[in-house]
């Protein structure tokens, strides 16, 4: 499927990868076949180094010139201009790729709540396969934040010399208690849906609401809401942040699934780096590839903290930290100060 972008002069081209070989996942479970997603913005240059591998967070999609096009786009740092730059919707998500509403082989019908636990781990590896695909030997720059993030790590791993730079924003190296907390809360309101156990798409999805809901808490800053949701009025009911809360979780339900939300949330639990590979410190050092991670100071949910670990504990790391009163979500939104960051970063490298 080849699709012109909207953008004037900037050729994009949206494909679905076909894997018919297993995947075998880190719970045991084995995918039979998957597909994946993929959106390409640019030409590989002659020896094939001008790779960009973005990796989106939760419920993001491939389109990453839409979501990120502050930093993606013509005369924007990643310009398909000068680079290749490719999204691949994760494995479980619902914007093309192979998710619980998708026809499980074996039965003919949707998997719904039979599709198999995912970790960020098994999310590399199936963006492995469609690197092995296409060919591209070598990776210039691998870019994700929150879960996108999880997987890029995950991926630095074991992609070696094959990655130059990995670029890894309001993430964490292992999912603390407080993300998986978080997490239990959102899938505890969707539980509560009395939708949810039903074979059927919309499955859940007014709990979904609710967990978007709380979810913004946690992708926002105290601050934020202050300046953005603040009444002039005296009143006694009918307030901004509630109509704000209560408006996002809408939007979310328009355009995605309970079951994908779920299984997706858990992979973003199940993120430990060091599981079987002797630590969490081990494991990073095992990584190659110069890495810059980027903090946000008002990020309530991966905490600065834990970029500026991972930057320590790497070989060859950088830490950056973006100033924002938009807390978590800040890595979608201060496109200035990511593009600053990104520059000196090449600069000094
Ligand atoms: C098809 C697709 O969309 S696919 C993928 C796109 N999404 C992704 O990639 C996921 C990552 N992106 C995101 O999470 C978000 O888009 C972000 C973080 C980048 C930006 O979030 P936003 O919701 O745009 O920002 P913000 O928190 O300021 O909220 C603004 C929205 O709330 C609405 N709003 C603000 N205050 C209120 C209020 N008091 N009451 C009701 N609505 C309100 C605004 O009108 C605006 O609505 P709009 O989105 O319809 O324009
Ligand atoms: N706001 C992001 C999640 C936070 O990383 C998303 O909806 O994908």
């Amino acid at each position: 499927m080849n699709l012109i972008s909207a953008f004037a002069d900037l050729t994009m081209t949206t494909e679905i990868f076909e894997s018919v070989d297993p995947l075998h996942l880190e719970s045991g479970e084995v995918i039979k076949q998957f597909q994946i997603a993929y959106t390409t913005y640019g030409q590989l240059n002659s020896d094939r180094s001008n790779v960009i591998w973005v990796v989106h967070a939760l419920t993001g999609d491939s389109k990453a010139a839409e979501w990120w096009n502050g930093l993606i786009g013509e005369d924007k740092f990643f310009d398909p201009a000068n680079h290749f730059i490719i999204c691949a919707n994760l494995l479980g998500s619902n914007y093309g790729s192979t998710n619980p509403l998708s026809i499980n082989p074996e039965s003919g019908k949707p998997y719904y709540y039979d599709f198999p636990q995912l970790t960020p781990r098994d999310l590399a590896l199936s963006l492995e396969r469609l690197r092995n695909y296409l060919q591209l030997d070598q990776i210039h720059t691998l870019i994700g934040g929150s879960l996108g993030g999880q997987v890029a790590l995950e991926w630095s791993v074991t992609l070696g010399q094959r990655l130059k730079n990995a670029v890894i924003l309001a993430s964490t190296a292992k999912s603390s208690p407080w993300v998986i907390g978080f997490n239990e809360t959102q899938r505890m309101a969707i539980e509560s849906d009395c939708t949810w156990g039903e074979k059927r798409e919309d499955a859940g999805l007014k709990g979904l609401e609710t967990a978007r809901a709380i979810a913004m808490l946690s992708y926002r800053h105290p601050a934020d809401l202050r300046i953005k949701q603040s009444e002039n009025d005296e009143k006694l009911d009918g307030f901004k942040a509630s109509s704000y809360l209560r408006y996002q979780g809408q939007k979310l339900a328009k355009r995605f699934n309970a079951l994908s939300y779920w299984a997706l949330s858990k992979a973003m639990d199940s993120h430990d780096l060091g599981r079987n590979r002797g630590g969490v410190e081990a494991s990073l050092a095992q990584i190659e590839a110069r890495v810059l991670t980027v903090g946000v100071n008002s990020d309530l949910l991966f905490l600065p903290e834990e970029s500026q670990f991972i930057s320590q504990k790497v070989r060859r790391g950088t830490y950056k930290e973006i100033q924002s009163t938009a807390g978590h979500d800040a890595f979608l939104i201060e496109f200035e100060q990511l593009t600053y960051i990104l520059k000196s970063f090449y600069l000094e490298n």
